[in-house]
């Protein structure tokens, strides 16, 4: 297979227990090409790619951010049941520069996760994973007959709606969804005014965005902010949750390409994750832009793994 890295268990360290006590533990390292044709629980799959990040002119290291979430996930402890499976299936890699051909690969490689019944976790790497990860959910529900009514809720400082003439890169890819996709169905939460230009403004209204401006995106609005992912979860089968790490604030995610010291806090994507898993309509999630290179004592590849220990311990686990 083009652009993969196999899992190694030898990633998964920590305490040892004679219990599976700890995720590292749990987790099994499996082949994709080798998964058996129906299976259950998450997929953890590594997007190890950061030139969309080179070309977005950002910081570069995001390559390297699942191998970091992974340490950081490893440790933590396992409440899951024994049937309860959680799968490290290894990374996507960039070639030769090539950033289609890698997005072509996570694109497919997620179809497949998603067409054994997998439920895929995605750990990044640049946010231009968004449009492949989004392209592999949607070439599964077209195999499956059934109509591709997926709604996006990203949780970001940026829009990511930058046009994509010049070629694709981090800052594009709802762009190039939108431009490929109608009806276009998208919720940001946590949008910055200082970190999208009037430009992006306009891109989003035009595209009759929904989103929440970091200022009302906080715990206090928790009711009002619920009502508003609600309503926007009722007019789409399918959702699709994508967390761009430097929407946090730099408080919590130094380790990120463009670190946001007034973003949002923790509490409040934790509390929209539940709204969301509630819904029954959650299909896939990544958690992109984790940067190792900017990182301080391993908060940001923790707040990363904290997330994914939330989704994995949920109710649909
Ligand atoms: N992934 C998105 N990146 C931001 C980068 C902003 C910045 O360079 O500060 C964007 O393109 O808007
Ligand atoms: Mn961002
Ligand atoms: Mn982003």
């Amino acid at each position: 297979m083009k652009n993969y890295t196999p899992p190694v268990k030898s990633s998964w360290k920590g305490r040892d227990s004679d219990r599976v006590l700890y995720l590292h533990e749990k987790v099994d390292c499996q082949i994709i090409t080798h998964l058996p044709k129906h299976t259950t629980g998450f997929a953890l799959l590594g997007y190890a790619c950061d030139i969309g990040v080179k070309r977005n002119q950002g910081r570069i290291g995001a390559k390297n951010g699942s191998a970091e979430i992974r340490k950081a996930l490893g440790k933590m402890p396992n409440h899951l049941e024994a049937h309860q499976k959680i799968t490290d299936v290894g990374d996507i890699h960039c070639q030769s520069q090539d950033l289609e051909e890698t997005q072509k690969a996570l694109s497919d490689a997620v179809t497949t996760l998603l067409d054994k019944n997998l439920f895929p976790l995605l750990m990044g790497g640049g946010h231009d994973m968004a449009y492949a990860h989004y392209n592999g959910i949607k070439n599964h529900l077209l195999s499956k007959g059934k109509r591709p009514s997926i709604g996006i809720i990203n949780f970001d400082a940026h829009f990511d709606l930058r046009e994509d003439t010049q070629g694709a890169n981090s800052g594009t890819p709802f762009y190039q969804i939108s431009n490929e996709n109608e009806p276009f169905h998208y919720l940001c939460l946590g949008i910055r005014k200082d970190a999208n230009d009037r430009k992006l403004f306009e891109t989003a209204h035009e595209l009759d965005v929904t989103y929440v401006e970091r200022n009302t995106f906080r715990i206090q609005f928790a009711k009002e902010i619920n009502t508003w992912i609600r309503a926007f979860m009722d007019k789409v089968d399918h959702i699709y949750v994508s967390v761009d790490l430097d929407g946090f604030s730099s408080a919590y995610a130094p380790g990120v390409s463009a670190p946001s010291p007034m973003g949002f806090s923790p509490d409040i994507v934790s509390q929209s994750l539940d709204t969301i898993i509630a819904s029954g309509k959650l299909i896939s999630m990544d958690i992109a832009e984790m940067n190792p290179v900017y990182d301080v004592d391993g908060q940001t590849a923790k707040l990363a793994a904290s997330l994914m220990h939330q989704i994995v311990h949920s109710e649909f686990s």
